[in-house]
């Protein structure tokens, strides 16, 4: 499987944070959602990746070729939504069709209106006049207008309410169904990955704590919750993290089939994104 995105060893720093050498892939054909608290650096991360902001790195590559040769004719096929628009409030769709046409060699105009008619977005309206959810689609519809391969979208579902949000989700899963275009969509509302991920790269503290694939947390992640004794009976191995309350041990284990067998009477839940997030930063390691 070739990859969008190749990256190593990319470094960051702010004052008081810093990416620490962030070695990533992201498959072709592929949704990736990356995950992470509040200044975890997803946001630091997608900047540095689009030379937004100056990173250094041994490799960037999209699309098998370098960034720092091919710069010009890689933006050709990236779209990238953030939270919130980018253009002028006093812009109308039809003037940003026009302003479009001169940055993409690949913009069509007719597929673009087609979109503003399927989101039910009026041509003439400026910005200032659209709410949150209809910027949203516009954004959309200006990224599936040129040759976009690979989508990125930084947080951009988080502010949406949830038919909306539900609305976006079918929106890129329609565009993820073909398999040459990508996805990497960064979030902290973890139940909208549940939805459509492949894969989930996991970022604290600027630091790819884990990737992996979205079948492979559904399949082995797992919640026990149990007494000192069983507790203490568990395989070091089998503990990726665990958090104590007054009452019992809650414990994150990654191969929950094999515990649920092993141990007789033991309850052992499916963990969720959030449960993942939450125990890998808040919960202690053996
Ligand atoms: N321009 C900047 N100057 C100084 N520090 C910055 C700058 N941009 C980001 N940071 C710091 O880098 C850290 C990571 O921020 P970043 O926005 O990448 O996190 P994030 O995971 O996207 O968080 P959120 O989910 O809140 O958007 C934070 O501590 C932030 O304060």
């Amino acid at each position: 499987m070739s990859n969008a995105v190749i990256v190593k060893n990319l470094k960051k720093s702010y004052k008081d944070f810093s990416l620490k050498g962030i070695d990533l892939e992201i498959p072709k054909g592929s949704v990736f959602g990356l995950i992470g608290e509040n200044g975890a650096g997803k946001s630091t991360l997608i900047n540095s990746l689009l030379g937004l902001t100056n990173a250094s790195y041994d490799t960037l590559n999209f699309f098998g070729k370098g960034f720092n040769q091919y710069q010009k004719e890689i933006k050709e096929n990236i779209a990238v939504i953030f939270d919130q628009t980018h253009f002028d409030l006093e812009f109308t769709p039809a003037i940003i069709a026009k302003i479009m046409s001169k940055v993409y060699k690949s913009w069509g105009s007719e597929k673009y209106f087609q979109l503003l008619e399927e989101f039910n977005l009026p041509k003439n309206k400026k910005l200032k006049d659209f709410s949150r959810g209809m910027k949203m689609k516009l954004e959309f519809a200006v990224a599936f207008s040129h040759d976009t391969k690979l989508l990125i979208l930084d947080e951009a579902t988080s502010g949406l309410d949830p038919v909306f949000r539900n609305e976006i989700l079918d929106i890129l899963q329609d565009y993820s169904e073909n398999e040459e275009n990508t996805i990497l969509i960064s979030s902290h509302i973890t139940s909208d990955l549940d939805k459509i991920a492949d894969y989930i790269g996991f970022i604290h503290e600027g630091e790819i704590m884990f990737v992996k694939s979205y079948e492979d947390i559904r399949e082995n992640y797992g919640i026990v919750r149990c007494g000192k004794r069983m507790f203490e009976s568990l395989h070091e191995n089998d503990v990726v993290a665990y958090r104590e309350d007054d009452y019992a041990y809650n414990i994150l284990v990654n191969n929950k089939y094999d515990i649920r067998r092993n141990i007789e009477g033991l309850v052992v839940e499916n963990a969720t994104l959030e449960d993942i997030m939450l125990f890998m930063v808040k919960g202690e390691k053996l």
